[in-house]
This record gives C-alpha cells, structure tokens and sequence, in this order.
C-alpha cells in the first residue's frame, strides 16, 4: 500500500495517528470534513480530492426545495423547472399536496380542485407563438418517482403543462416538454392518445392498455376552449389547440380509432346478413321438407350455420383440406357381417360384449406413422386428446394413457367398438377413423376434428349469437345422435354439453359415448363430479337404470342451452344429489317458450317411464321447428 497520506499526500508513518479506509491511508488529523472540519465516518471524494462528509454533500450539491429551500434527499418533484419534496409541492390555496395535475399562477401552484377560482388571480396570458408544432421534440430528462413515473415538465413552459398521475407507474408513461412550451406526450415504444374532456382542464391518455388522466395546465384564465367529450369525438382541435403538438397525436391516434371502430361496425353488420340469410336457407329448407313425403332414413338435421368472421378466416386456412387423400370408409365386420346384419338377430349389448370378450377387433388398426400429432386440445380423465392429421385430414386423437388414473383398456375397447360401430355418415357423430393398440399403456384412436369446441363453449360464449331457431337445431341434432344410439341398444351414460361438439355450421355431434366407468356409480360421485349434474334421481338412489337416465341428462342440456348457463353453477356438487333426489332442478329462464319449457320438464321427471323417448323428443323438437318456420313464413 502506498505510504503517503490521502490528502495531503506526505508520509504517514507509522508510529503516528492514522486512519485507513478503502486502499488508501491517512493522517488523523487529515481524515476530517472539509467543509464541517469534523472527523469522518465515510467520505465523499470532491472534485479538487479534499474528503467530504455526507451531510455537508447533500448541503452543498443536492438540490434545494423551491418552498423550504432544504435539500432534496428523497423523491424530486419538478414543476415549471423547479424543484420539490414530494410533501412541499402544496397548493398555494388548499395547501394540500398537490397530486396529479396543477395550475401555475403568478409563480404560484394550486392544485385542480382549487382551480375553481381562478377568475380571482391574475394569469399570463396564453403564448401560442412560441409553441412550435413538432411531433419528435425532445424530452427533457425526468425526473423519477419513488413508483417509476416520470413527471417532466418543460422549464419555460408558457402555454400547456401537464402532468401524469403518478399512480399509473406501470405503464410507463413519459410526458416531456418542450422549450417552447407546450407539451407532447409519448408512451416509450407505443403511442397513445390524448384527449380533453368536456369543459374540464384534464386530459385522457389512452393507450392500448390504460386510460389515465393527465391533467392540463394552462397558463391562462381565458375560457377553456369547448372541447369534444371524452368519447374520443373528432376536432377536439379547436383554435386554441390547433398549433398544439398534443392535438396533433390526437388526431392521429383519433383516425386509427375511428378506422378501427369503423371495421367492426362493418364486421357486425356482415355478421347480421349473415345471419339472416342463413335463418332464410333453413326456412326455406325446412319448407321443402315440409313439402316433401317423410323420408325413412335419419331425420334431417335442423342445423343452422352461424359462420362469423373467424370462422371465415379460419377456413381460408384450411390448406390440408385441399391436399386430403380420400379415406376410404372403413365398415367394420364380425364374422363376415356388419353390425346392421347381426343387429337384426342380436341386440347390440350382445355384439358387443362378443366383441369385447373375445377380443376381436372390429376397427381398422392404424399405424403411429399414419398419424401425426399436434398440440393438446383437451385433457380428460382417461387421457388427453390432441389435434393431429391423418392422411391430410385434421383429426382429433384421444389418447388412453396408462399415467391417467381413469386409464381403462376395457373402456377403450368400449369406445373404439362402438366407434367403429356407428354409421361413420351419421351428421350427429364425429367421423372414426381408426385406433392403435401396439403399446398398450399408450392406446390412442382417431376420429374428426370438430375445431369450434364444444357445446359448452359456445353456450357459455354471450358473444356469440344465439337465436331460438338454432337452439331448438341443436337440441335436435343431439336428439338424433341419442335416438341413433338407443335405436342400437347403445345407452351414452355421459351425456353433458362438454360431450357435444359444435362444428362451424352449428351442427351438433355426440362424443365419449359408452364409457364403462359410468356404470360404476360409486367411483363417478368421487371422481367424475362434474357430472353428477346430469345424473337422474334413480341413478343417486342406487336403483337400476335404462336408457332413460340419458333423456334426464338430455333435459339438463336443454336447459343449458335456453338458459346459456351452468347447471347448479352456485351450487356446491355434494348437494345436488341431495337436491335432485329432493325434485328440485334448474330454475327455467322466465322467458323460455312454453313448449321448450314443457319438454324440458318432461325429460328431467322424477318418474323414468313418465320421460319421452328420442323418437318421441325429435318429433316434438321438429314441431317446435316447423311451428317457427310457418310463423316467419307468414310474416
Ligand atoms: N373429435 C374431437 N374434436 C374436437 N375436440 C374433441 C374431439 N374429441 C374430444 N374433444 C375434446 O376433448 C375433450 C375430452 O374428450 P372426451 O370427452 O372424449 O375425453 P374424456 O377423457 O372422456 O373426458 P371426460 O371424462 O372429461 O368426459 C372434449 O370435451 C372436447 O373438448
């Protein structure tokens, strides 16, 4: 270490007083203040290398408070060049602190509630000419906040001063100021956009994320020029402000919002003609129905097309559909039969429990490298379903994975039977293609891609148009998924809304039917809660069940569907065994057409005998459809 003192630069030796700090030494008697002469604690190194203690520092460089003239140790408030502590930027009249916006008047501050008297003190009068208009000037250097806001203020500022509300920090607001006055106000990296309000001296900042409020100072007590209300309203420039920078942004930012607000108009507009031209297709397809001798196949779907303007887009991007290969429909057979054949001398409950016994495979096994696998749609309790493509077709793959505590081989088999088993053309199902079964704790079949989800989402979606017509079309189209599946011997015992999947032209189609844990009744109160809300009061009594427990759960969905709700969403699931035993259901929308009203309650009686069949719910959902049908023609 070097020997020689740290200011007066001779020897200090070392049988003499001395002090070391940091690398260097000194003699005692030179490790004082230079200032305060007193000894030091800790030094600051002047610019001339004499030693200097804190508080003399601060005395000497920190900056002075305009009011108390002490220095500023903490937070800097600057307005009009001068600077404060935060608790001495008081109003001149309240003498409160003044946060957020202030008037200057005669070298004077006072904050915007006082600003009520201005007509009483004397103001400069308003210097347009030296505010000269630029976009691009430069901020001056803030000064920063405790919260991270900058206020900054222009030091000759004679015409706008403005400041930012320091509690918007987080959006890092900047206002910088201009020599010549005036004031610009920029959001670093986006811009946001200014606006006055109606006969008030504040300001809206509005960016993307925030509105805040900046309040405007001017320099003068000459009526505030009548400005558009805070709506954003075109010509908020008036004279006064036309010079103005500020406006300038505006103006820009306005037209942007203008063009913005212009296209979703247009938009909304495009959805409505949309709409209506689709309700005049189904009339006038439901008319030709009408018209036409009872067909004998599956009754025609009611279904109605909805496509708004995403779906539009999103269907320009279907590029795979255009290089689909043609999958050949796959009908499966047992024994050299199909399952219409053995249906005429077998219930289906036997074909399938011959299938599922004797382990024969009725579905065509695809290959891992057939398919390939996307992102994850939807975890389920048995596995997670993924998009995927197979043969350049978008596909849902549902994997069984051993690592799902649902994870069920025979549950699989169930599904992929009845899958396969299913007229692959029926409008109300998703297409099958297939199933892999190599890796048996990583089982996975593939079936359509319906991309708009479920039926859940779209009831619970308020955005998306709904009319009675469609909704009445839905509830068919599940009806003639069921009356599809009863007719077989098939009951679904799961079904809910999240199990329905809308497709872009609101079709419905049924999944996830003929799972086997659903049998147990036990493990689906503890594991599958969820669904104890479609589940009838015999099956909670632990009596025996048929079919009908589905037209129950189908009630539910029905009142999901006029009511646009949850069922029991407030209702805690332990109780609604409770409170179904007891009768009790969902309180029907007051406004709910009678007819789809009596159906509802129909489906969800106690009494299992007393609920209509499938056969006897599409039939009275075609009703309601051709009632609705007339009544428009008729208009
Ligand atoms: N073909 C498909 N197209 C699009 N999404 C699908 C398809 N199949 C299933 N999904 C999505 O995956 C979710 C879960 O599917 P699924 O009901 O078959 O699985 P799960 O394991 O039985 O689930 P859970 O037991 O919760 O009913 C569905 O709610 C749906 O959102």
């Amino acid at each position: 270490m070097d020997n020689s003192c740290g200011v007066c630069k001779t020897e200090v030796n070392s049988g003499g007083e001395r002090v070391k700090a940091g690398n260097s030494v000194f003699h005692a008697k030179c490790f004082v203040c230079k200032e305060c002469k007193n000894e030091l604690e800790s030094f600051i190194r002047g610019k001339d290398g004499g030693l200097i203690c804190d508080e003399c520092d601060i005395k000497l460089n920190a900056r002075k408070c305009f009011k108390c003239q002490l220095p500023i140790q903490s937070t800097i408030v600057t307005a009009r060049g001068k600077s404060f502590h935060n608790d001495c930027f008081c109003c001149a009249s309240c003498e409160k602190i003044i946060k957020g916006g202030f008037f200057f008047v005669e070298g004077e501050f006072y904050c915007s509630t006082c600003d009520t008297k201005p007509s009483n003190k004397p103001t400069q009068p308003p210097s347009i000419e030296n505010t000269p208009p630029s976009p691009k000037l430069p901020g001056k250097s803030g000064v920063s906040l405790a919260n991270g806001v900058e206020i900054q203020v222009p030091n000759n500022a004679t015409n706008i001063i403005y400041v930012l509300n320091s509690n918007e920090g987080s959006n890092n607001l900047t206002s910088s100021g201009s020599d010549g006055g005036g004031g610009s106000a920029t959001n670093s990296g986006s811009s946001f956009m200014i606006h006055k309000r109606n006969n008030s001296n504040e300001l809206n900042v509005i960016s993307p994320t925030i509105t805040t409020t900046v309040d405007l100072v001017t320099s003068s007590t000459t009526t505030t020029p009548t400005l558009s209300p805070s709506t954003l309203s075109p010509h908020v420039s008036t004279n006064r402000f036309s010079n103005d920078y500020l406006i300038t942004l505006q103006e820009d930012m306005y037209a942007k919002q203008q063009q913005q607000l212009l296209q979703l108009q247009q938009q909304q507009i495009q959805i409505q003609q949309q709409l209506q031209q689709q309700q005049l297709e189904i009339l006038q397809k439901n008319q030709s129905l009408l018209n036409s001798t009872p067909s004998t196949t599956q009754p025609q779907s009611l279904n109605t097309s909805q496509p708004n303007i995403n779906q539009q887009l999103s269907n320009l991007n279907i590029s795979s559909s255009q290089k689909n290969e043609e999958i050949e429909k796959y009908i499966p057979k047992i024994n050299g039969k199909t399952l219409t054949e053995l249906l005429k001398h077998q219930t289906f409950d036997d074909i399938l429990g011959e299938v599922l016994s004797k382990k024969i495979s009725i579905y065509k096994e695809l290959s891992k490298d057939d398919v390939t696998f996307g992102d994850v749609i939807a975890a389920g309790a048995s596995g997670k379903v993924y998009k995927g493509i197979y043969k350049g077709r978008d596909v849902a793959i549902k994997v069984y994975s051993s690592e799902n505590f649902c994870f069920n081989i025979e549950e699989f088999d169930r599904e992929v039977t009845i899958m396969s088993l299913i007229d692959s053309d029926h409008p109300n199902f998703t297409r099958f293609y297939g199933a892999n079964k190599q890796n048996k704790k990583y089982l996975f079949h593939v079936s359509e891609l319906v991309k708009s989800g479920s039926l859940r989402d779209l009831l619970l979606d308020k955005e998306k148009p709904l009319v009675y017509f469609t909704q009445i079309s839905i509830a068919s189209d599940i009806a003639n998924a069921m009356k599809h599946l009863h007719s077989i011997g098939v009951i679904h015992r799961d079904l809910k809304s999240l199990n329905v999947l809308i497709t872009e032209d609101y079709t419905a189609k049924v999944i996830d039917f003929g799972t086997s844990r659903n049998v147990d009744l036990a493990k689906q109160m503890t594991l599958n809660l969820g669904t104890s809300c479609y589940m009838s009061p015999e099956l909670f009594k632990g009596n025996g069940y048929d079919e009908t427990c589905d037209v129950y759960a189908f009630g539910i969905v029905l009142w999901e569907i006029i009511a646009r709700k949850e069922p029991y969403e407030n209702v805690n699931s332990w109780s609604i065994p409770v409170m179904v035993s007891k009768g009790e259901r969902p309180t029907i929308p007051a406004d709910c057409p009678s007819e789809y009203s009596k159906l509802i309650k129909a489906c969800w009686t106690d009494k299992p005998k007393k609920r209509p069949s499938f056969k006897e719910i599409c039939e009275v959902l075609k009703k309601m459809s051709e009632s609705l049908t007339l009544k428009r023609n008729k208009k």
